[in-house]
């Protein structure tokens, strides 16, 4: 049997104001305790079944009004029920309820959800039978995860996973951004955040009672080893190649080279679709045209740039210096030249090879491939004078490629994966990367904490003891022990309403 107030609340009759404040006080809580938050958390738009859910200390009441039942469905278990408006009693519709009493929930606070049809009007009517319950709001962007993370649910650095995991396009993205929120980039920030704190304890109780002889010799040795491996390891952690942060971000591959020498052409065909605009009159790319794809798993945002030339053409000199830029912003250079200039004399290559490379320089940090495309054009025994001389020398790894017949891209492909993951890394291997700058930026500080630290050591063991405290909170920001109100709104701006 369902108390009194209850049954008047069901039967759609409204309580007199003083009687609702005190009935609203009964099922949601005193006034100042945290709102209940509700939004839409599957995609917008018309769709099959779509996610509400709700999180906050009236998300049971809130159940049970829209239910229309007392009686809460057993926690975690998927249960159907009729769903309908509190104020008209009206049905909404029929769906699958799930209730997780808090602590055991995503925020770690009472949460609801309630999976109904997708259709705009049952989610719109849903979402105002919520908003027209006492003590519930909608929730702002990336609510849920900061109640989570400050329910101690999450660490920052799994937030961050999370949100690489929503945002993620490729399967490599996808494995490192469910390794980091798996907590395993946390724990390791944490040990190193643990070590120093083991150190400074040393430390500290060496400044405090040194007079006194019960205090062992070692102790300062220990604490100054222990600082220096630490410091060792995360300059070994800093000096990645920026891995993850280029897998989560995406590798940026500048295609180059001589007007008409099919660059255009081979943005399309690795992006299969006519990005840009292909012609045989040579200068016809002037902008940077930019396209994301996937290769072998790995992002990557290729850009098409304009014909290197020397031109009188004011625009296209223009074209010409932002494609210069470009090549100096690139971590993999595609170099397409014209196989036919190249036979039956091959001995200039690496000469129009330079004329593409920031400085003329073969030996450019750059990784590059070498691109030579039309060779459908090319006569009989040409391929074999041309791949001859491509294996000698200075080239870097070469493909005799077609546009037009497709030949030879499972080779590019390869050439083309085979950088990404020496770039990338494999996700699942080794110890987690660093994914966001964020983490290079207090990484940094740190390193250079440890090394003023060393400076003082000698001097003033009181500076040098401040400095191993500056250095832990470095480390703190980026698992967010040290709450810093300002990261956070950073991080949580990322995320959409409803996650
Ligand atoms: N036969 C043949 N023609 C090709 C091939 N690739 C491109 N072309 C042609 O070469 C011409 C130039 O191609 P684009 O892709 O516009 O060359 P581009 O390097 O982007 O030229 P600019 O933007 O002017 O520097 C077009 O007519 C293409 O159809 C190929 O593999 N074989
Ligand atoms: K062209
Ligand atoms: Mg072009």
């Amino acid at each position: 049997m369902w108390p009194g107030t209850w049954r008047k609340v069901f039967a759609g009759l409204s309580p007199t104001p003083r009687a609702a404040l005190r009935l609203s006080k009964r099922l949601y809580g005193p006034a100042g305790r945290r709102d209940t938050i509700f939004a839409l958390s599957s995609g917008h738009g018309k769709c099959g079944v779509a996610v509400i859910r709700t999180s906050g200390p009236a998300s049971g009441a809130a159940l049970r009004s829209l239910t229309g039942q007392w009686e809460l469905p057993p926690p975690r278990a998927v249960t159907l029920r009729r769903i309908r408006d509190p104020s008209s009693a009206e049905t909404l519709d029929r769906g699958l309820v799930v209730w997780f009493p808090g602590p055991h929930s995503f925020t770690g606070e009472d949460c609801s959800e309630l999976h109904v049809h997708g259709g705009p009007a049952v989610v719109s009517g849903v979402l105002q039978a919520l908003g027209r319950l006492p003590g519930l709001r909608p929730a702002d962007s990336g609510e849920f995860t900061k109640r989570a993370f400050q329910n101690g649910k999450l660490g920052l650095t799994e937030v961050e996973g999370l949100g690489d995991l929503i945002h993620a396009e490729t399967e490599a993205q996808r494995r490192q951004a469910l390794r980091q929120m798996a907590g395993e980039l946390g724990r390791l920030y944490e040990r190193w955040s643990e070590e120093l704190t083991k150190a400074l304890a040393h430390m500290e109780a060496f400044i405090d009672f040194s007079e006194d002889d019960n205090l062992e010799e070692g102790v300062l040795v220990q604490a100054d080893a222990a600082v220096q491996t630490l410091e060792e390891e995360v300059k070994g952690h800093l000096q990645d190649g920026r891995r993850g942060e280029r897998l989560r971000g995406g590798v940026h591959v500048v295609i180059a080279g001589p007007t008409n020498a099919g660059k255009s052409s081979l943005l399309n065909l690795l992006s299969q679709r006519p990005v840009a605009i292909v012609s045989p009159v040579a200068g016809t790319t002037r902008d940077v045209v930019e396209s994301a794809v996937n290769i072998g798993g790995y992002p990557v945002l290729l850009s098409d740039t304009a014909g290197l030339r020397v031109t009188e053409d004011a625009v296209e000199q223009e074209g010409v210096s932002r494609a210069r830029e470009r090549l100096l912003q690139a971590d993999v250079v595609l170099a397409v030249l014209p196989a036919g200039d190249f036979v039956p004399e091959p001995c200039c290559i690496a000469e129009a090879l330079r004329a593409v490379l920031p400085h003329g320089d073969l030996a450019w940090r750059v990784p590059c491939v070498l691109v030579l495309n039309k060779a459908d054009l090319l006569e009989e025994g040409h391929r074999e004078i041309l791949l001859g001389a491509c294996q000698k020398g200075v080239l870097p790894p070469t493909c005799l490629l077609s546009c037009k017949s497709g030949e030879g891209i499972d080779r590019l492909l390869s050439l083309l994966r085979a950088q990404l993951e020496q770039m990338c890394g494999n996700p699942l291997a080794g110890s987690p990367s660093l994914t966001q700058a964020r983490h290079r930026l207090h990484l940094t500080s740190c390193l250079a904490s440890l090394g003023r630290y060393h400076s003082y050591k000698s001097l003033d063991l009181v500076l040098a003891a401040e400095e191993l405290r500056l250095a832990r909170r470095h480390l703190g920001k980026i698992t967010g022990r040290i709450n810093a109100e300002e990261i956070l709104d950073i991080i949580f701006r990322d995320f959409c309403v409803g996650k």
